[in-house]
């Protein structure tokens, strides 16, 4: 599913008007029907008593065609025009001028507040992609009056009030239960704050064919079964007469004394993703106390001058374990030790395959992989916002502000493929599209989720997907596994080790 900017849609929007040939008539016919449906069906098709809010744009025209057919289906219907309805103009007119020939019941909001008593249910159609900024007067207080009304309201394309293409939220913003999206979701609706506004969304196509976005580049796209299948072409199927071989052998280099769970939920992770063979490169005072704890996995002790840190490691004897390996991950659990930026620029330079970055990884290399040169081979970065803020030297906030926008510039700049990770977690490539997640759930918010997932983009790049590929189904599946954990256990109780429990691929 598409996922775009109000700048995009504007143009998508002309392209379907004018080069087509779709007047801008049937377009909102149908996403004024669709809203009427959406709005029927949210009280189970029993006939209620709906305020309309239209604003003076055509997301107020949509609202004027969903009331229009509320009536038919025999609902009572009430318009609340935000402003003097001579003020619409165009489409928005038009259906204006149909609902008083059809003498539907309108009234104009006047200052001060109106009374909303006696009404089931409310259609937003104050603002919607057109707008600019902070909702003024009078749309503040018809959006600040209705959200106090408690009354469930079902907003037309966005919730009036939020930043469609940020997903920011001004004040004020109206809290929907509901929203229509229409014909393509709109950036602001997969975002916080702005997935909180939206409530429960669902995409209505108002007939503005699907190639239309691919053909204008839009490269933004919700992760779900079906577009790892038909867009990624993902085929999951394994295949018969194949040995463990033919599933890839992943390193993982990951834990230290203080954190060797971490890198035991990364090497086991990898393996119930499905890869052929794991081997788990650990500081050599650890090798001996792991040894028989996940009897699938080979052990790999580097020296360490007997610190059970990376702090003495060499790059070098690293290295030599690469050779015959399919995929490498580094930095669950390995902790931040001195030259750590050294250490980790010559394995960045030295490993020839497919590399996965996290953790402490990601944070030694922080103030140095600019001047890096790029890799050859596909490389993953999967930081937490914590993790991006310092790669960009920026806050949190701002991480948070707009992650979908950062996130593709940060990939399109550096040529990697980029997981943010968080609620939303949004994956990005090399080639600027960028794709978010619909799996997971907050009881995943916890210690060593992120070494699982590690492990299983690891193991989906040893056998044999590339970065995009891997990226997107290891976070859709992790994201699964952790929705079905959470199902059996309920969030809270959640940990990592759950979702590796849960993996079925
Ligand atoms: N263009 C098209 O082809 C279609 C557009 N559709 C609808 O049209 C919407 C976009 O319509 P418009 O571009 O007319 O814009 P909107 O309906 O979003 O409304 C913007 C209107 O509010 C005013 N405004 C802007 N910022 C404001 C603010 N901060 N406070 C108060 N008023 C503000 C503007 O002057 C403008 O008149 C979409 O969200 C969708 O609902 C649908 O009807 C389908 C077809
Ligand atoms: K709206």
């Amino acid at each position: 599913m598409y996922i775009v900017t109000s700048e995009e849609m504007r143009h998508l929007d002309r392209y379907a008007i004018d080069s087509v040939g779709i007047p801008v008539l049937a377009l909102m016919e149908n996403a004024g029907r669709a809203v009427a449906e959406a709005a029927q069906s949210h009280f189970g098709g029993e006939k209620r008593n709906w305020l309309i809010l239209a604003g003076k744009g055509n997301n107020g025209g949509d609202a004027l065609v969903a009331a229009r057919h509320l009536v038919e289906w025999g609902h009572r219907v009430t318009i609340l025009y935000a402003e003097e309805p001579d003020r619409l103009t165009g489409e928005a007119a038009v259906q204006r001028n149909i609902a008083a020939a059809l003498g539907i019941s309108s009234t104009v909001y006047q200052t001060g507040p109106f009374n909303w008593r006696g009404f089931d249910g409310i259609l937003d159609g104050l603002l919607g992609t057109g707008t600019k900024g902070a909702p003024r007067e009078p749309y503040a207080s018809v959006i600040k009056e209705a959200n106090e009304s408690g009354l469930p309201i079902i907003s037309i394309d966005i919730p009036s009030g939020l930043d469609a293409d940020t997903g920011a939220v001004h004040d004020p913003c109206i809290q929907a239960v509901r929203t229509v999206a229409l014909a393509f979701l709109k950036q602001g609706l997969v975002q916080y704050p702005g997935v909180g506004a939206a409530g429960e969304v669902m995409a209505a196509p108002i007939g503005i064919p699907e190639e239309i976005a691919d053909k204008h580049g839009i490269k933004t796209f919700l992760l779900t079964d079906r577009l790892l299948r038909e867009r990624l072409g993902i085929e999951r199927i394994r295949l018969v007469n194949t040995h463990k071989g033919t599933y890839g052998h992943v390193l993982a280099v990951a834990g230290s004394r203080q954190m060797s769970g971490a890198g035991l939920l990364c090497a086991k992770a990898a393996l119930r993703t499905g890869c052929g063979l794991v081997t788990w490169a650990v500081p050599d005072q650890l090798a001996g106390p792991l040894i028989g704890h996940v009897p699938e996995v080979m052990l790999a002790g580097i020296a360490d001058g007997g610190r059970g840190d990376w702090s003495a490691t060499s790059p070098q004897d690293i290295l030599s374990w690469v050779a015959d390996k399919d995929a490498v991950a580094v930095g669950p659990g390995i902790g931040r030790f001195l030259q750590g930026e050294k250490w980790l620029s010559a394995l960045w330079n030295g490993i020839p395959c497919p590399l996965v970055l996290d953790a402490d990884a990601l944070n030694m290399m922080a103030n140095a992989f600019e001047k890096w040169p790029r890799r050859q081979a596909a490389t993953i970065l999967t930081p937490h916002p914590g993790e991006m803020a310092r790669l960009l030297k920026i806050s949190v906030q701002e991480v948070q502000k707009d992650r979908i926008g950062l996130a593709r510039e940060f990939s399109l700049r550096y040529g990697v493929t980029l997981v943010l990770k968080g609620a939303q977690t949004v994956i990005a490539t090399p080639e600027g599209a960028a794709f978010v997640n619909t799996t997971g759930n907050p009881g995943m918010a916890t210690g060593g989720t992120g070494d699982v997932l590690t492990g299983m983009i690891a193991s989906l790049l040893a056998q044999g997907h590339n970065a995009v590929q891997a990226a997107c189904l290891g976070v859709y599946l992790h994201g699964r596994a952790g929705d079905q954990a959470a199902a059996r256990l309920g969030e809270s109780a959640l940990i990592a080790s759950d979702i590796i429990d849960r993996l079925s691929i």
